[in-house]
Parts: structure tokens; C-alpha cells; sequence
């Protein structure tokens, strides 16, 4: 059994990577709370005033999907827990953090982190990285159409995008919760391109067979639907 945990920038893919994965492993899909997340189009309009308050609700809403995937043991989760720091601490950087609100969202994020390692499984089987260029993130952004956000919203968020992406390579490098991997969301085009879809489960199934996580008893599908 595996849970496979996703990350990478707004817009990148992995919502929908995680629908295509799920279906062609046979797993349980866990999507992070984006049209239903009351502080999300509050913290757009007012980010000074409400990043403290969005990363307190993605950090509860991740911990309990990360406490339930590992339970479970067989799951896709499309952005974890993982990832929530990059978020905070980048906020943290340009100012939208009082270092009381620093200070308690980290002492919290390590409790929580703490109560994970009691459990029998602590950890992911492999994380997915997706990387993409600043080009494709706003392209897939305005694709996607969430009025907040869009360059037309706040003209801020090209700055806020950028800075954004730079934060991943080095999140990236450090992560060591589990095995690693990267696909090229430049390059691959897994929704529209079906030689591409191939190319990536392709390369995550390889991955999943060199760190002995592919069940014994997984079949490759004949007909990989796409749930969007
Ligand atoms: N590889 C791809 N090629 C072309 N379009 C894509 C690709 N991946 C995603 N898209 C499109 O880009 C948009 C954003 O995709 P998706 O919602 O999966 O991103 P996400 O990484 O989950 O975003 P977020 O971080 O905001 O939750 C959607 O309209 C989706 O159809
Ligand atoms: N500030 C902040 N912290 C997070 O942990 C976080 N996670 C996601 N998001 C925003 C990005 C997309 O608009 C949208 C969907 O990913 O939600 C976040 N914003």
C-alpha cells in the first residue's frame, strides 16, 4: 500500500495529477480545500491582514488529511503538510507575519509534525514533485480562472508568483520524508497530451518499483479516465 503526497507552485498540475493517479493506481484521492476555504478569497483581498489566518486553516485541514492518508495507507494527497511551511514562512518574509504569529505557527507545525511520528506510519512512500516555469504556472492560473488570482486582480501577485517559485528548489532539496521525484510540468502536458499521460505514469510507476512500493498486485489499467 503507498500514499503518495504531491507538491509544486499555484496551478502546476497536481490537483489533476492526483485525480489521474488515483484512478490509475486504484487509490484514494485527497484534495487540498480550495472553493470551499471561506479565508482563501479574504486573504487574497487583504494578505497583510489574514496570512496568519489562512495558514492556520490549511495547516489544520492538511494535518488531518495527512493523519487520515497515513491511517489509511493508500491514498494520493494533491498538497501536504509538507509543503505548509514554504507557504507560511514565504508570507512571513515580505512582512505579512508578526513573529508572535512566527513563533506560534511554528511551535504548532512541530507538535503536529511530533503527533505524526507516533503513528505506525509516520511518513509518505514517495513525494511528486511538479516542477513549472513562471511562464506555465500564470498560464494554467488563468486557465483555471479564480477571479483572486489573476495578474488583472492584484498587479502584486507577479511579484508574489515569482518569489513564490524560487522558494520550491530549495524546499525541494531539503525534503526527506520519504523518496523524491520530479516531473517536468513544462514539458508534459498529461492532460491534453496522451502520450504524455503515458510518459508520467510511466515514470512514477518506475519510481514506485525502485523504492518497492508498487503493489504486488497492481494491474496497469486499459483506460485511464481523467476526473476533472
Ligand atoms: N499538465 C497540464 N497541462 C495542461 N494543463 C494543465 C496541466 N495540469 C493542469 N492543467 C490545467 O491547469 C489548471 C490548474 O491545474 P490544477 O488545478 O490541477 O493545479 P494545482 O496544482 O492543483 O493548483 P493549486 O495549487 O492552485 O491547487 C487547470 O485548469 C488544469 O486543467
Ligand atoms: N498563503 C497560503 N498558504 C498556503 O499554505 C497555501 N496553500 C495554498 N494556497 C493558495 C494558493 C492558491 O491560490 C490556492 C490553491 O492552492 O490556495 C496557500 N496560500
Amino acid at each position: 500500500m503507498t500514499v503518495i503526497v504531491l507538491s509544486g507552485p499555484i496551478g502546476a498540475g497536481k490537483s489533476s495529477l492526483t485525480s489521474l493517479l488515483s484512478n490509475y493506481l486504484g487509490t484514494k484521492p485527497f484534495y487540498e480545500s480550495v472553493d470551499d476555504n471561506p479565508v482563501l478569497p479574504l486573504f487574497y483581498a487583504d494578505p497583510e491582514k489574514y496570512a496568519f489566518l489562512l495558514q492556520v486553516y490549511f495547516l489544520n485541514t492538511r494535518f488531518r488529511s495527512i493523519k487520515a492518508a497515513l491511517s489509511q495507507d493508500n491514498n494520493v494527497l494533491d498538497r501536504s503538510i509538507y509543503e505548509d511551511a514554504l507557504f507560511f514562512q514565504m508570507n512571513a518574509d515580505i512582512g505579512r507575519a508578526t513573529s508572535e504569529e512566527v513563533d506560534t505557527y511554528y511551535e504548532l507545525l512541530n507538535n503536529m509534525m511530533a503527533e505524526l511520528d507516533r503513528m505506525p506510519k509516520r511518513n509518505p512512500d514517495l513525494l511528486i514533485h511538479i516542477d513549472v516555469s513562471y511562464d506555465t504556472m500564470i498560464k494554467r492560473i488563468q486557465k483555471r480562472g479564480r477571479p483572486y488570482e489573476q495578474l488583472s486582480y492584484d498587479a502584486t501577485l507577479e511579484d508574489y508568483y515569482k518569489r513564490l517559485l524560487s522558494y520550491y528548489k530549495p524546499w525541494y532539496e531539503k525534503y526527506d520524508y520519504s523518496p523524491k521525484m520530479v516531473i517536468d510540468g513544462d514539458k508534459l502536458d498529461f492532460i491534453a497530451s496522451e502520450a504524455d499521460r503515458e510518459i508520467v505514469l510511466d515514470q512514477i510507476v518506475d519510481k514506485l518499483k525502485e523504492v518497492g512500493k508498487l503493489p504486488a498486485d497492481w494491474n496497469k489499467p486499459t483506460d485511464i479516465e481523467l476526473m476533472q
